[in-house]
């Protein structure tokens, strides 16, 4: 466990009297202090942070300085498939002079809101698996199936040096896997949201060289001209089709060295994400036209480019589901089945042909992930425990599945 520099309620905010905040929301707002944010994550502290009593833990290194930490509570029949209650450590970059409270601080206001930089996405989940496996140990509870907490690197930047290196691993396989759980949304309504597949993230660069010269000159054939014509086409209503929307977002652009100098290049960055329903080979090949037609030495790379559709069964007669919407049924929640609409570590799991759910539960909150003030209500937070108390129990004792495990 980390010193807490501040105290207990450090940082600011409403000051619970000592002892009066629930330990587990306490450490919730530790692990928003430590800064796993990109580009320069501090993955080493976060390891000290997952305290698991009397289970199992190790460390497999997926790439230099990049490692996945693996919490097991073994089964009393560990020759089923396991069951893994996955996410992310790190957290995307914050503008801090948009911010109301520090995000690296963890203020707590006079409401019970949690302000800080993966209040949402997704560290509350992280702890609130943590603190569920250990009320359940400490309980005195055992389930049939093997527990895998795992905790991954790398998911905001793309799971290079994350997921999807670890799904390629023996280490991997060893966890003989049956079913997933990882990151959702939040629901602002008294529902909760949750996704059985998602849409696929191309993330493109196109380079488009041009003619260069004085800037006083009428110089054609110019860089800027085919970058323009680029975001035109991408840009289309081909790109849309109701109710199955493929988004497009110019989100990066590069080029020029003066403003009397004009460019020899510029590249410009898109992130798309295209809905599994649509035919991603025809997708590419207009990409290609596109590109062809503002100029015949425009090129595109691509940075990421999943192409799997699979879907995780949301069939009642799927063992996994019902006991995943019958235990939400017991405790009175509605569920909203979704296709997550950005992308998470999942999309490598189903590659594997593995099933996962999408689902942090946070129902009556606002999407606030990768937002300015992103934060989240303590007694949401606690409820979320209390869900992971049931559904983990509910997804550990599903029976043999039927065909041999
Ligand atoms: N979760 C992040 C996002 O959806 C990074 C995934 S990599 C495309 O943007
Ligand atoms: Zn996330
Ligand atoms: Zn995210």
């Amino acid at each position: 466990m980390l010193p807490d520099k501040d105290g207990p309620n450090g940082g600011g905010g409403v000051q619970d009297g000592p002892g009066t905040e629930d330990p587990s929301v306490t450490l919730f707002r530790e692990y928003l202090r430590l800064k796993t944010v990109h580009p320069e994550p501090d993955y080493g502290t976060s390891e000290t942070l997952l305290p698991c009593p009397a289970v199992n833990r190790s460390a497999i290194s997926v790439c230099p300085g990049r490692v996945v930490a693996i919490i097991t509570w073994v089964g009393s029949r560990p020759e089923l498939k396991s069951v893994v209650l996955n996410s992310h450590t790190d957290v995307v970059p914050v503008y801090e002079e948009h911010w109301k409270h520090d995000p690296f601080a963890a203020v707590k206001d006079e409401h019970g809101n949690i302000y800080g930089r993966g209040s949402q996405d997704m560290k509350c989940v992280t702890i609130q698996y943590i603190e569920a496996i250990r009320r359940l140990k400490a309980a005195g509870k055992r389930f049939s199936r093997t527990i895998h907490l795992t905790f991954v690197p790398d998911e905001e930047v793309g799971g290079h040096k994350g997921m999807e290196t670890f799904v390629k691993h023996p280490e991997f396989q060893k966890l003989n896997i049956g079913f997933a759980l990882d990151e959702g949304l939040a629901n602002p309504t008294n529902a909760y949201t949750v996704f059985y597949g998602e849409k696929n993230p191309w993330w493109i660069t196109v380079r488009c060289p041009g003619s260069p010269g004085h800037g006083s000159r009428f110089v054609e054939n110019t860089a800027a001209e085919k970058l323009v014509s680029v975001f035109r086409m991408l840009n289309t209503n081909e790109c849309f089709t109701l109710g199955d929307v493929t988004t497009v977002n110019m989100t990066m652009v590069k080029g020029g060295v003066a403003y009397n100098v004009v460019p020899a290049e510029m590249d410009v960055s898109f992130d798309l994400r295209i809905p599994p329903t649509v035919n991603l080979q025809e997708f590419e090949e207009k990409i290609k036209a596109w590109c062809k037609e503002a100029g015949e030495d425009v090129t595109y790379d691509f940075a990421q480019k999943h192409m799997d559709q699979n879907f995780t069964s949301t069939e009642e007669s799927d063992p996994w589901w019902h006991a995943f919407s019958s235990t939400c049924k017991a405790m009175n929640m509605t569920l909203k089945k979704e296709i997550f609409p950005a992308a998470t570590d999942s999309r490598f799991i189903r590659e594997e042909g593995l099933p996962a759910i999408g689902f942090s539960p946070m129902n009556l909150t606002p999407i606030l992930l990768h937002d300015h003030n992103e934060y989240l209500n303590e007694q949401v937070f606690l409820r979320g425990i209390q869900v992971y108390e049931r559904l983990v129990p509910a997804l550990a004792s599903v029976p043999p599945l039927s065909g041999g495990e």
